[in-house]
């Protein structure tokens, strides 16, 4: 589509829409109390939404999924962008009355699925045309946009760079570009560098799979109720390879024992890999990965764990038994 035709057809659908409602008169209206257990904290601000959505980059004709759009908000915000269509998945029944109203207004397809975004398939999300070979430098012209429930947001990131390591799930579509709103601190950590006080499993996780970008802080006074703490919109988009080759499942293991002992030096974290009665087998490790093992998990970078996730392959291929050992 011409760039000149896009603020047209922006304005075709703003101009649809019901009129803005508050995101106050939409809970008074339906008489919906936010839910903590389902991390509702609602946006506010139009003048944050737009900001958000354009930080997500040009969206116009692409295919957006939104994840948990609550009373919608967000979604007016996706809408009026021009998007080509927009998936919504929203746990909570009480929102499909505000969603098939913003359905019926908004000259756009939009579909609305009522379910867990944590058991949801997602190999089908998007128009089939969309999909864009892994390797490919052009992105696929689909996007996630989402204010994340804080209580699933760290599983879900870890989820789905589970789905990107294996370029399944949405991730058939090729490197889906994600613009997300996390726990200031979640999104702190994932951006966190080594030496970084920060520096967590999140960070080598989501550094080994994507770029990280931190775009900007969101105060929780932005939000009804005011969460305890402040969010942040972080941008990731999967890489082509990731720096540390071996299967995601036991870059998990490998990295999460090593972190699990985060205030220790790395002999600590390597030596839950192994049980007690094999202790030999994680001096091995560390000496075959050759990392420092002075060295403190916060200060390692992706590719010294990829060195102990090499090592650690190695030794489990000849001792099939230790890849089944879990700690505790
Ligand atoms: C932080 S609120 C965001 C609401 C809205 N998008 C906004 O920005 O104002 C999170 C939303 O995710 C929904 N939600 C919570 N858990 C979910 C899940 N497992 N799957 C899908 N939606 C979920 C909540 O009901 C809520 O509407």
């Amino acid at each position: 589509m011409a760039s000149s035709t896009i603020p047209r057809a922006a304005g075709l659908v703003v101009s649809r829409m019901p009129p803005m409602p508050t995101i106050s008169d939409i809970l008074r209206l339906y008489r919906l109390r936010a839910l903590k257990h389902l991390g509702q904290n609602f946006l506010l601000n139009p003048r944050l939404i737009k900001k958000i959505v354009k930080s997500a980059g040009p969206i116009e004709n692409c295919s957006v999924l939104e994840i948990g759009p609550g009373p919608g908000s967000l979604t007016r915000g996706i809408l009026e962008a021009g998007v080509r269509d927009l998936t919504v998945i929203e746990r909570d029944s009480r929102f499909m009355p505000v969603m098939k109203e913003l359905q019926e207004a908004c000259g756009i397809p939009m579909t609305i699925k009522q379910g867990d975004i944590l058991r949801e398939d997602l190999q089908s999300i998007f128009p089939e045309d969309t999909v864009r070979p892994w390797n490919s430098d052009e992105l696929p012209p689909v996007h996630i946009i989402a204010n994340l429930p804080f209580n699933i947001s760290t599983p879900l990131a870890i989820r789905w760079l589970n789905d990107i390591s294996t370029h399944s799930g949405m991730f058939r579509y090729g490197r889906v570009k994600m613009t997300l709103m996390f726990q200031h601190e979640v999104a702190q950590r994932m951006i966190a560098h080594p030496g970084n006080e920060q520096r967590s499993r999140l960070s080598v996780m989501c550094q080994n799979y994507c770029s990280v970008n931190y775009i900007f802080p969101i105060k929780g006074t932005s939000f009804l109720p005011k969460p305890e703490v402040d969010a942040g919109v972080v941008q990731l988009i999967p890489l082509k390879e990731p720096t540390i080759k071996q299967p995601f499942k036991m870059v998990e293991k490998v990295v999460r024992n090593i972190y699990n002992q985060r205030r220790h030096t790395l002999p600590h974290g390597v030596g839950t890999l192994f049980p007690k009665s094999h202790k030999h087998l994680s001096a091995e490790m560390l000496e075959m990965s050759g990392v420092e093992p002075t060295r403190k998990p916060f200060m390692l970078e992706v590719e010294e764990f990829g060195m102990l996730c090499a090592a650690y392959e190695k030794i489990v291929t000849e001792n099939p038994i230790m890849a089944h050992y879990q700690f505790r």
